[in-house]
């Protein structure tokens, strides 16, 4: 007679990479309190949004992070082939996030930006520094993928409008949101003692402050940007999220966004790509992962 094997097995980079990023989103959408954002208190500025659909959401692209981290093993080098892999995987995975969610966009600038990092971060599994995961996920960001398609997206309308690239320039860039304002922040309130929760908090408002956020623009045009903006540094130069007088302010924030109708969903997609490049720097990718 057999004993029943009850060892857990040890998961694949591919498998681990995704947890990540799942862990990623969730930990983003529980975040609370975001200004004008879906959190554990309510939708924000948000009709279509609740935080049981970013939860779901967030489950249902599993598979395409696990996808392209294999394709990132499997082609190994930053080339158009492995662009144009993760470029047909990311648009699967917008329409299994569409279907979870009965057509209502939850995450398709996390896709994005997770995306390009968990491929990069596949690619040279040894080299999981932030700086060097994020350095290859732009040169992947700047190669030209043939079967994109190119809908007039809000990206595109707010782009010819006021001139803001998004998403895309921020990703070829090399997340300079995160490296420059994000994981700073992250790092500098935890090191003032601030608790997790409002270490996020801040690394949130400080992406906040200088992001040409394309979902706070359309929805809000530039009152909205600078609203946005200048309300996240009252914030962090009243005390941040742990001192009661930057609490007051996000508060006000909170209020005033919600009021112009000015939900950054692309801020809360690059504290998800924060705390996805803080979690690899801090445990490492291989931990667990064969
Ligand atoms: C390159 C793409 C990202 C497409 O970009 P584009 O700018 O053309 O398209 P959008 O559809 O507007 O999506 C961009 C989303 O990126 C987030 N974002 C905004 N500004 C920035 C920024 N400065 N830096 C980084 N990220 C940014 C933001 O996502 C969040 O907001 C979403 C909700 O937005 P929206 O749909 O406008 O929703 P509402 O205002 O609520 O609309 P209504 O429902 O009220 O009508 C939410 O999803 C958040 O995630 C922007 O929305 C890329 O998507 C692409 O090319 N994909 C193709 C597949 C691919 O190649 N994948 C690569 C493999 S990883
Ligand atoms: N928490 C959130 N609320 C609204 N839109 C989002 N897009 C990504 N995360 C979001």
């Amino acid at each position: 007679m057999h004993a029943l094997n009850l060892q857990a097995q040890p998961l694949s980079l591919a498998d681990r990479l995704a947890d990540l990023a799942v862990d990623a989103l969730i930990d983003e959408a529980d975040l609370s309190p975001k200004p004008a954002l879906v959190d554990r208190r309510g939708n924000g500025a948000h009709t279509d949004l609740h935080l049981g659909l970013m939860h779901a959401s967030a489950l249902s692209l599993w598979p395409a992070f696990k996808e392209m981290a294999e394709a990132a093993v499997a082609i190994g080098e930053v080339d158009s082939t492995l662009r144009e892999a993760i470029g047909r995987i990311g648009r699967e995975g917008e329409q299994a996030m569409l279907t979870t969610t009965n057509g209502v966009n939850t995450h398709r600038g996390a896709i994005w930006a997770l995306g390009l990092l968990v491929t990069a971060a596949a690619l040279e599994p040894q080299s999981s520094s932030a700086n060097a995961v994020t350095l290859r996920a732009a040169r992947l960001a700047l190669l030209e993928d043939r079967y994109a398609p190119k809908p007039l997206s809000h990206g595109a309308q707010v782009a010819l409008r006021y001139g803001a690239r998004g998403a895309r320039e921020e990703a070829q860039l090399g997340f300079p949101s995160v490296l420059q304002r994000g994981l700073p922040q992250l790092k500098r309130s935890r090191a003032n003692g601030h608790g997790e929760q409002n270490a996020r908090l801040d690394a949130l408002l400080a992406i906040m402050t200088n992001l040409a956020d394309t979902c706070v623009l359309y929805r809000a045009g530039e009152e909205g940007l600078h609203a946005m903006q200048s309300g996240a540094q009252a914030v962090l130069d009243a005390g941040g999220s742990a001192s009661l007088s930057g609490r007051r302010r996000l508060h006000e924030l909170d209020q005033q966004l919600i009021a112009l109708n000015a939900s950054p969903g692309g801020a809360a997609d690059l504290l998800a790509a924060t705390l996805l490049l803080d979690r690899i720097e801090r445990d490492g990718i291989l931990q667990g992962a064969f």
